[in-house]
């Protein structure tokens, strides 16, 4: 006699591509909020009196609470111990709380002339309202992330991861696209409505989770009436942190993970200077070029997971993802290469190996361990690669200005540095290296172990 597998509601189509849009959704708005402040540099200058260096200030905050208050960390333990509905929802929650202070921060015209402990007071509690928001965004990442294996787990998983960052993306283009038209839409230009933009998104997106919250409700009922035995799963135990941190094939996607991203975002924080220094492009033009970075990993992520799904080879796609990489910023290190078309060749390649690695390792993160440490063991991946996100910007900027000021030049009618990039692209290279590494470390760990990583995700 056959045994009919009893369907639940990950089963249906319209359920989980309904709950993957829901989760993705949120995630977009988030990332919308992170980056809604990287072009506003030059008004905040202008309107609020901002320096460069409260402009640092208030970036790096994106890690005070997630990196030294290790809130990360236990975002993803809260994760494993509670699951995706209580944490998603408080994530989503603490996003829109940390962008009500950091609106406040901004419009507020009271805490202009003070300081706390030498920062200036705006820029102080806009910095700790970024913090904040910074736990609910890496929080909601991770916990999307279980959603999406909750989900997909043996269906389209690397494509719906692929398409989950591919939102997130669009959310990042929105923001650096959108702005500066938002806070100029009167012709008098005010950043704090950008930030306010982004706080009601914010407050949308926290809906969209709470319909999310149904649904998943819902999942769960279902794989409860499928399970004939009612077995209960094994549950998350503190223990299990030593059980992550002492799989060697983890240490190689955390390791990857922060050489990968540290030559990617850090890079993207001075590439517009690149433009100027190396390119000759115009200042008012030079962002537009490494803006066109998310724009092709929209299309390419989930292309790259539903070849992932279907063929296999993740741990062969990240080894070409980092391969192209060292190849993107090698040949942004060569002095005579200095056309301003070989520049838009070149973060067009970058897309390609920022598409490419992402579609791969965040699927395979759901091999490596089992689901009930699923949130823990990307809550520390996450904490790895904030260091490296937040580190590599200052080592970066340390090494300009030590070793690679060429002389100075009038812009904007202002004296400021030129700057030979050579030696910050190599460095960006030597991170590729690296990461090209621990890919092959992965790949043939992943065949002693046999996680599967170069087999398809998708179960017939
Ligand atoms: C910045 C954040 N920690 C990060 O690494 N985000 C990834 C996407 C993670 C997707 C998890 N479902 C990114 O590439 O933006």
């Amino acid at each position: 006699m056959t045994e009919k597998i009893r369907e639940t509601l990950r089963d249906s189509k319209k359920a989980r591509w309904t709950a993957l849009a829901l989760a993705s959704f949120t995630m977009m708005c988030g990332y919308f909020f992170a980056d809604v402040m990287s072009p506003l540099k030059g008004l905040l200058e202008g309107q609020i009196g901002w320096t460069s260096s409260d402009y640092g200030t208030f970036t790096s905050a994106y890690g005070w609470f997630n990196v030294f208050l290790l809130m990360l960390i236990f975002g993803g333990i809260i994760l494993d111990k509670v699951g995706v509905r209580i944490t998603g929802f408080g994530a989503a929650l603490i996003m829109v709380i940390g962008t009500a202070i950091q609106y406040w921060a901004i419009s507020s015209t009271t805490l202009q002339g003070s300081s706390i402990w030498g920062i200036k007071s705006q820029v102080f509690f806009a910095s700790i309202g970024y913090a904040t928001f910074a736990v609910g965004v890496e929080v909601a990442g991770i916990t999307v992330t279980k959603v999406i294996y909750k989900w997909f787990q043996g269906k389209e998983l690397a494509l719906a991861m692929g398409l989950q960052v591919a939102l997130a993306r669009v959310g990042t283009a929105f923001a650096l696209a959108f702005s500066v038209p938002i806070a100029k839409i009167t012709g008098v230009a005010d950043v704090s409505r950008s930030v306010l933009v982004g706080l009601i998104a914010l407050c949308i997106g926290l809906l969209a989770f709470v319909v999310y919250i149904f649904i998943d409700k819902k999942l769960d009922q279902s794989i409860a009436d499928a399970k004939p035995d009612n077995l209960e799963e094994e549950e998350f135990k503190i223990s299990d942190i030593r059980k992550i941190v002492t799989n060697k094939g983890w240490w190689f996607i955390a390791i990857l993970c922060v050489l990968f991203y540290s030559a990617v975002f850090p890079f993207l924080k001075y590439a517009t200077d690149l433009m100027v220094n190396k390119f000759g492009v115009e200042m008012d033009l030079a962002g537009l070029i490494p803006s066109l970075l998310p724009f092709g990993t929209i299309l390419l992520t989930p292309l790259f997971g539903n070849i992932y799904d279907r063929m296999g080879k993740g741990a062969s796609i990240m080894i070409w993802g980092s391969v192209l990489l060292i190849v993107v910023h090698l040949l942004f290190a060569v002095p005579f290469l200095n056309n301003w078309a070989i520049a838009i060749l070149l973060v067009i390649m970058l897309g390609i190996a920022f598409s490419l690695v992402p579609s791969a390792m965040w699927p395979s993160v759901t091999k490596i361990v089992p689901e009930r440490q699923l949130g823990t063991a990307m809550a520390l991946i996450f904490w790895v690669q904030n260091w490296g996100l937040m580190g590599v910007p200052l080592l970066i900027g340390w090494v300009l200005d030590k070793y690679c000021i060429t002389g100075q030049t009038v812009r904007d009618g202002l004296m400021v540095n030129t700057y030979d990039y050579t030696l910050p692209m190599l460095i960006f290279a030597g991170f590729g290296f690296l990461a090209v590494l621990f890919a092959f470390l992965l790949k043939i760990e992943d065949r002693k172990k046999g996680y599967g990583l170069e087999k398809p995700n998708y179960i017939r």
